[in-house]
């Protein structure tokens, strides 16, 4: 997990900072990609670099649906709002379409955001405390 693409509408911006702060150290090691405005909100609020892609409005979303295409995305997180609609909304689906298509995880929300760093994490600590785990992790992967 060390590419993670982060996108947010206008409605879900301060849900999306508010969320990152709680977990800024976990975002300090990674490389992170996002839409315009929701980057140089995070570029702020992280103290760190953000790649900025157009707004969303203006072609963001499919500048990160490529990235996904290309496999250069570990992990999406995409608050997008459900009570407003989007004049863009035909990206919106192409991008989350395009996270299922190469089977990334897809965050809409903090419970689901919350739950993959808490996984990650607890997979990190597993590599490094239990030497079989690897081996297992491999055979599962090779079922999948
Ligand atoms: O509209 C968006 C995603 O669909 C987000 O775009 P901004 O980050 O530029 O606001």
């Amino acid at each position: 997990m060390k590419t993670i693409a982060l996108v947010a509408h206008d409605g879900k911006k301060q849900d999306l900072l508010d969320w990152v702060k709680t977990h800024a150290d976990f975002f300090a090691d990674k490389a992170l990609y996002a839409t315009g405005t929701t980057g140089s909100l995070l570029a702020a609020t992280l103290g760190k670099s953000v790649h900025c892609f157009a707004s969303g409005p203006l072609g963001g979303d499919q500048q990160i649906g490529a990235l996904i295409a290309e496999q250069q995305v570990d992990w999406l997180v995409f608050f997008w709002d459900p009570l407003s609609s989007q004049p863009h909304d035909p990206d919106v689906k192409a991008l989350i379409r395009l996270a299922v298509v190469w089977n990334i995880p897809v965050a809409c929300n903090r419970a689901t955001a919350d739950f993959i760093v808490h996984s990650t994490l607890l997979q990190q600590d597993y590599q490094r405390d239990v030497p079989d785990f690897n081996l297992y992790q491999n055979r599962f992967k090779s079922k999948g």
